[in-house]
């Protein structure tokens, strides 16, 4: 009955009510159908900050209004509201599985509960992948409740048929599939397979693995095969069944991993429950999805406000925007590939030997401790927060500290959101409906951090500013950048990925401005008089422009690194010492055995002269 409702695709037609949740392209109301007087929910899409033309958006949201099954949430309608597009859906009362996990559930669902969710998540993979579609960006994020406990994957805006090379890749770093990371072939509805096997770990401890790292790391541990299936202490109380079920799914080669018909038979989903169950055990007693959101605000303006944190802290607020969504991230595919091109399958560099690969190589993943092992060898390590260290091969000392600020962002300096002026956060509720409002208004003022100056993007946790867009000016013709040599052993890397860090090194302090400078001289001497009249022409009017908050933040960070700096070289020194005593250990050790040997040497000849003697 109620898909025979027509409902209109008129901005007007809809009044919004609450903001319910947000994702990286927009976010997502609680509104009134006034017509039908029904409630539903509006994702208002910022169609200025989509990478898609319209005639994409128009045929996936057509491909969309076409899928009609129980466990995938419908489309209702969209309008156009002067840059905004509007898509109207059911109303999901619970919110998504990452919404209630974050609020109630922090440590994930019991068993059953995720039986039940992801038993109906495979039912809708099924059905899309038997319609030719995939869905691409399977998460808790998308996996919608309804008020009933009833479950619907949602995000479904996504999909796209057949096989697919895009360069943009709606899903996100941590639930995407090795084969789309790499982008080797053409990958298809096996990724899905993937994300959902992530997903039923996301499931099961609140948060996806390596959630608390950057993309480019989550990206180099996927790649890697760093293993993310449950065999730890914490995950001793999941049953086997649950244990295979995942594995079978995070199998490298696509090919491997089970379609989701094959799934569905697996014995785990034996323990799912009905919809009455989720009802009972999730639902039951939770407040209002708009309050919840509230509440999430309020602890990011919070957050905001506690500036200055110790470190520990740093990594606990990691897992804490994590937690606050996650699923917000989204980023240019394209850049992180271009740093990742370089590495192999096992983390290090088809051509070893020389620093700059090295250096290149432990982008954030070779992290002291390992590169420990090879103590003697520690030449320009980059350990996981950006921090650039180099040490002679004799005595691994420490000659320079670097700090590129967001090296692994490569040449985009982002300003995480979490640090964003306070003044800006909404923190009244009615205010961000009333604006959102105004947006279907055509207001354009809604977006407050546009009419900032420095701001062009907003990418998921990030904001790129107009820097990035300047050093993409400055340097359009990377890309085709020949590869280079850099050391006597012939080893060679792309110019673009060094240029890129180079790059990026412009936006920071003098002296590292005066670094970079120094280090595309010395790579590429006719670049230096681009880089130098980049650096006057733009870099301390952009610090003036982009404020107070980018200079406090940088000095922040400037003191979190030089600590860092300060730990790591002290670690340094230990290790060396440790190495030293132990080589002196093995010195004593052999000097006794030889000794030994010698003394018995010695003793058999006077034995034997004095029996020659005796003969005589
Ligand atoms: N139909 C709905 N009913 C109720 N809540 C919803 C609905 N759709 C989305 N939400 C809430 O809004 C949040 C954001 O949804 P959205 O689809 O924008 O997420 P996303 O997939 O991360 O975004 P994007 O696709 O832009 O990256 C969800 O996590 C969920 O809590």
């Amino acid at each position: 009955m109620g898909d025979k409702k027509i409902y209109p695709d008129e901005a007007n037609a809809y009044k919004l009510l609450e903001e319910v949740g947000e994702g990286s392209h927009g976010s997502v109301y609680r509104a009134i159908c006034l017509p039908l007087n029904e409630i539903v929910a509006i994702k208002i899409l910022d169609l200025d900050k989509s990478r898609r033309s319209w005639d994409e958006i128009s045929l996936k949201a057509e491909t969309w209004r076409q899928m009609n099954h129980p466990n995938v949430v419908k489309l209702y309608s969209c309008f156009l509201s002067d840059r905004a597009l509007g898509v109207v859906m059911p109303f999901m009362a619970g919110g998504s599985c990452l919404h209630i996990m974050k609020a109630h559930f922090p440590d994930g669902f019991e068993e059953p509960v995720i039986a039940t969710i992801l038993k109906e998540t495979l039912k809708a993979l099924e059905y899309l992948h038997r319609q030719r579609q995939f869905h691409r960006d399977v998460k808790a994020g998308n996996i919608l409740v309804d008020a009933d406990g009833r479950v619907r994957l949602g995000g479904v805006y996504g999909t796209s048929g057949g096989t697919q090379s895009t360069k943009f890749y709606p899903g996100t770093p941590c639930w995407m599939a090795p084969e789309v990371m790499q982008n080797v072939h053409d990958y298809d509805f096996k990724a899905d397979i993937w994300s959902f096997g992530i997903t039923a770990l996301e499931l099961a401890h609140g948060h996806a693995p390596f959630s608390q790292y950057p993309p480019l790391k989550v990206l180099l541990k996927t790649l890697q095969n760093v293993p993310s299936c449950p065999n730890g202490e914490q995950d001793k109380h999941f049953s086997k069944s649950f244990k295979e079920m995942v594995a079978m799914c995070l199998v490298k080669d696509p090919i491997k991993r089970p379609t989701a018909e094959k799934l569905l038979k697996h014995s785990f989903f034996k323990s799912a429950r009905s919809s009455d169950y989720i009802f009972q055990h999730v639902l039951d007693g939770l407040p209002p999805l708009w309050e919840c959101m509230k509440v999430s605000k309020l602890t990011e303006a919070a957050l905001v406000a506690d500036k200055r944190t110790p470190l520990e802290e740093q990594e606990e607020r990691s897992q804490n925007e994590y937690k606050r969504g996650v699923n917000n991230w989204s980023f240019d595919i394209e850049d992180l590939k271009m740093q990742c091109a370089l590495i192999k399958d096992d983390g290090f560099f088809a051509e070893r030997g020389d620093n700059l690969s090295k250096q290149l190589s432990v982008l954030g993943v070779k992290d002291l401790e390992s590169s420990s092992n090879s103590l003697p060898d520690l030449v320009n390590v980059c350990v996981p927060n950006g921090l650039r260290l180099s040490a002679k091969k004799s005595d691994a000392q420490l000659l320079e500290i670097a700090r590129p600020h967001n090296f692994l962002n490569g040449a985009k300096s982002l300003i995480p959101l979490g640090r964003k002026d306070p003044k800006h956060i909404d923190k009244d509720p009615l205010r961000a409906s009333r604006s959102t409002n105004d947006l279907l208004q055509g207001n354009k003022d809604v977006s407050l951090e546009k009419s900032k100056g420095t701001f062009v993007q907003r990418k998921g946790r990030f904001h790129v500013t107009s820097d990035n867009v300047e050093l993409v000016e400055a340097f359009p013709h990377l890309e085709s950048y020949p590869s280079f040599s850099v050391s006597d052993h012939g080893a060679t890397v792309p110019v673009a990925a060094v240029m890129t860090q180079m790059q990026s090194f412009l936006h920071q302090t003098a002296i590292q401005q005066e670094m970079a400078l120094n280090l595309i001289t010395s790579i590429c001497p006719g670049e230096a008089s681009s880089a130098q009249q980049l650096l006057s022409k733009s870099s301390f009017r952009n610090a003036v422009g982009t404020g107070l908050y980018m200079v406090e933040s940088n000095v922040d960070r400037e003191h979190e690194l030089l600590q860092q700096a300060a730990e790591l070289q002290s670690r340094i020194v230990i290790l060396m010492d440790e190495l030293q005593s132990l080589k002196s250990r093995n010195i004593q050790q052999l000097e006794r055995q030889l000794n030994a040997i010698y003394n018995e040497e010695e003793e058999e000849r006077i034995r034997r002269e004095e029996a020659s003697k005796e003969e005589y």
